[in-house]
């Protein structure tokens, strides 16, 4: 490639520092980095990023980098630029070949700096604060909206944000992987699964504890056991080297071997950063191999329909000579 065209809101905070990435661009040529952004945002841009900006907005935009990029070969982002974003691209170079591209900046994202990772930790233990407070309020009798709202205040007090839509599955809804906060009314004898995050500074944080209200059932303290163990399993086999695939099979072997491999419906973790989902991906296909530095999520969980769920995840900093695990909320034993 001569230069690339960035365009996911990721990638151009990434490498721009603009915080308001989905009204930018970034352009990438062997010369240097322009930042394109439109007239709301000339005082930000000059104050946030080092790059050089352009104001303008399309197309006046693609005709202020058109001469520089006569005759090259222009990469863009496959994943993230729109069927008409590329024909507004085409129609505005001519003379320039463009070429599909996938995670090539979110390879480089995989692997956070020092001030990134001060950032993530941050947010992870504003995270487990806020988990600690609202821990006692999860009991019979108040709805699961009500927990995400009480973790969601508290969020926002904190001059931060939620990292993504709470999800808070009791009971049967526990077999919801992605089950956000309903108006069920939490019963004794549930078992609670809230995953939740903080967002700060644009950075954000992962984490689910399964917690049990009153006594549950026994069938659904087999399964929490079975989870517990696949993530401490797996917690412990994150070191730089490991391949992202082999982790994932470490928590999936414990679960199949508990009768629980077809309930672990999704991949072990991934990476966390600037979104909540990135680079590595944690799972049996990935070809990701984890480095110092990197951000995981380790987060086996077990479902079954009708019964419920469980799910444990904590968020893990890789280091030199293993991992730190940075969420300190303490995880229950049942
Ligand atoms: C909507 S963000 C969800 C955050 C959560 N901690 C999470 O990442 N989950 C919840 C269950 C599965 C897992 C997930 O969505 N994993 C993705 C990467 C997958 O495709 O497996």
């Amino acid at each position: 490639m001569d230069a690339l065209w960035v365009s996911d809101p990721a990638n151009v905070r990434s490498l721009s520092g603009f915080t308001s990435p989905a009204d930018g661009k970034v352009l990438v040529t062997r010369q240097g980095a322009t930042l394109y952004t439109d007239a709301r945002y000339t005082v930000q841009a000059e104050q946030e990023s080092p790059l050089p900006a352009f104001i303008a907005r399309p197309p006046a935009t693609y005709d202020h980098a058109a001469p520089g990029l006569e005759g090259l070969r222009v990469g863009f982002e496959a994943e993230s630029l729109t069927v008409a974003g590329l024909e507004d691209l085409q129609a505005a170079w001519p003379g320039v070949t463009l070429v599909p591209l996938r995670g090539v900046v979110q390879e480089l994202r995989a692997v956070k700096s020092p001030g990134e990772i001060r950032q993530i930790r941050e947010a992870q233990a504003l995270a487990d604060r806020v988990f600690g407070e609202v821990r006692p309020l999860i009991r019979a009798g108040v709805t699961e909206q009500d927990v995400a709202y009480e973790i969601e205040s508290r969020l926002l007090r904190a001059g931060a944000e939620s990292a993504f839509g709470i999800i808070v599955a009791s009971g049967p809804r526990g077999a919801l992987p992605h089950g956000h906060a309903s108006g069920r009314v939490i019963e004794d004898g549930d078992l609670v699964t809230v995953d939740m995050g903080a967002r700060l500074g644009g950075y954000h944080s992962d984490m689910t504890r399964t917690v049990a209200v009153g006594t549950p059932g026994e069938e659904m303290r087999r399964i929490y056991r079975a989870v517990y163990e696949a993530e401490q399993a797996a917690v412990a086999a994150v070191k730089p080297g490991v391949r992202a695939a082999d982790l994932d099979a470490v928590a999936r072997d414990i679960l199949t071997a508990h009768g629980l491999g077809e309930a672990f419906a999704h991949s072990l973790g991934h990476g966390v950063g600037l979104e909540v989902h990135e680079r590595p991906g944690l799972r049996g296909t990935s070809e990701d191999v984890l480095e110092a530095g990197m951000l995981v999520t380790i987060e086996p969980g077990a479902y079954v329909p009708g019964l419920g769920g469980v799910r444990i995840e904590d968020l893990l900093l890789v280091t030199e000579d293993g991992h730190e695990v940075l969420s300190r909320s303490p995880i229950e034993e049942l």
